[in-house]
């Protein structure tokens, strides 16, 4: 099979869907690869490095697109690419359709096979393809959640350690999956009082089993909810219902109801997000201010921190590529139930019904 790895060109997107490290693996198979001249130069790889691993090194991301049966990348198409993806062509990266009817729309005419990693699910529901990029975001929740909390960037001027003789900041997570629990880590490691949620109570006995008693579990509710966002300093939003828009767990009304200052970093952007007044940001620009409230709601968040994110994504999805290109997707998908979730759109037709959910279509699903 031919592969084409494509420069991304969302706003600071830095990773690059393939290491030279999988260009090897698949070069080994005897496949061959093309690689879109810089592609990986904002991960650390160069052309040489993919070029010593056996790939080619093509000029322009047109190139790339025209020349491949399968494309693999890292995020979404964005509109300069609709035109480029070709009928019948595998796609093979995050999507996240439920938060774009446009994008939805644009891959039903294309007519490819869009693969989304987000939705690939192994035996025990997990997901593993989202899986490395909701732990590098859930740790970087803290951080930015951090910055975003001081005076001159219009947070509350909370410390979250505290000090001495002063209480340290509190951090709410709003669910207690791969983000939630990360966050809930790193906020803990540095001293602040951390409140979690989930409504699956698994979940929240792990947490309870397995982090410092700092940390407070509680079930999910509107109740706890309001409760809480009046005295917690910042919010992070880590819930999911796999493919599907994302609940709004806090309305706009409920802004007003929060400290001025306060920070919500909603990691679930890209399922849409769970607050009422999320709408995707970039690391050029990440936060809003609504009724006092700070908001970060970056869709792409390891994207800012590609030396670490592209090797963690290319570990887990070398070995689906690797299916994918070895059997084509229909053989890849019949033997291997996993990455059959992860089929989004084929050929025109939406195969995955929590998207055709989010924008109230009729099923076309049997
Ligand atoms: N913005 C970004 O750059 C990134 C965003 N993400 C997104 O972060 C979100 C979370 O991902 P993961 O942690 O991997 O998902 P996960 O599936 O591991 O965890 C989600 C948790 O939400 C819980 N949940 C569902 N409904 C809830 C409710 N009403 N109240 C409280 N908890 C509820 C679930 O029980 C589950 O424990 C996803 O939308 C994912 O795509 C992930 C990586 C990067
Ligand atoms: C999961 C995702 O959307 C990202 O890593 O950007
Ligand atoms: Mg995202």
């Amino acid at each position: 099979m031919i592969v084409g790895v494509p420069k991304e060109i969302k706003n600071n997107e830095s990773r690059v869907g393939m290491t030279p490290a999988g260009v090897f693996e698949l070069v080994k198979n005897n496949h061959t690869v093309y690689v879109q001249s810089g592609a990986g130069k904002g991960s650390g790889f160069f052309n040489q490095d993919y070029q010593q691993a056996g790939a080619t090194i093509l000029d322009t991301i047109g190139q790339v697109y025209a020349m491949s049966d399968m494309i693999v990348k890292v995020k979404e198409p964005i509109a300069e690419e609709y035109d480029l993806i070709q009928k019948g062509q595998i796609i093979f990266t995050y999507f996240h359709f439920a938060s774009s009817e446009a994008l939805t729309k644009a891959m039903i005419a294309s007519k490819s096979i869009c693969i989304a990693y987000e939705t690939v699910e192994d035996e025990e529901g997990t997901l593993p393809l989202l899986t490395p990029m909701s732990e590098v975001a859930g740790r970087m929740a803290i951080q930015q959640g951090a910055k975003y909390l001081e005076k001159p960037v219009k947070g509350r001027g909370v410390l979250l350690g505290g000090v001495p003789g002063v209480a340290p900041g509190r951090v709410l997570v709003l669910g207690a999956g791969t983000v939630g629990i990360q966050a809930a880590k790193m906020a803990a490691g540095l001293g602040a009082h951390v409140t979690i949620l989930d409504i699956n109570m698994k979940r929240l006995r792990y947490v309870n089993d397995v982090m410092p008693s700092h940390v407070v579990t509680e079930f999910s509710s509107e109740f706890n909810i309001r409760k809480h966002i009046q005295t917690h300093d910042l919010i992070i939003g880590g819930v999911l219902l796999k493919g599907a828009k994302a609940p709004n767990l806090i309305t706009r009304d409920m802004l007003k109801e929060m400290r001025p200052g306060t920070v919500i970093v909603d990691v679930a952007v890209d399922q849409g997000g769970c607050v009422e007044t999320t709408k995707a940001t970039t690391h050029e620009d990440p936060i809003y201010i609504i009724d006092d409230v700070v908001h970060y709601c970056v869709a792409n968040m390891p994207g800012a921190v590609p030396y670490t994110s592209t090797v963690a994504l290319t570990n887990v999805t070398l070995p689906y590529v690797l299916k994918l290109a070895n059997a084509g997707w229909r053989s890849a998908c019949n033997l291997d139930k996993s990455l059959a979730k992860g089929l989004n759109i084929v050929d025109g037709e939406v195969v995955y019904e929590e998207i055709t959910e989010a924008f109230n279509w009729e099923s076309v699903l049997a």
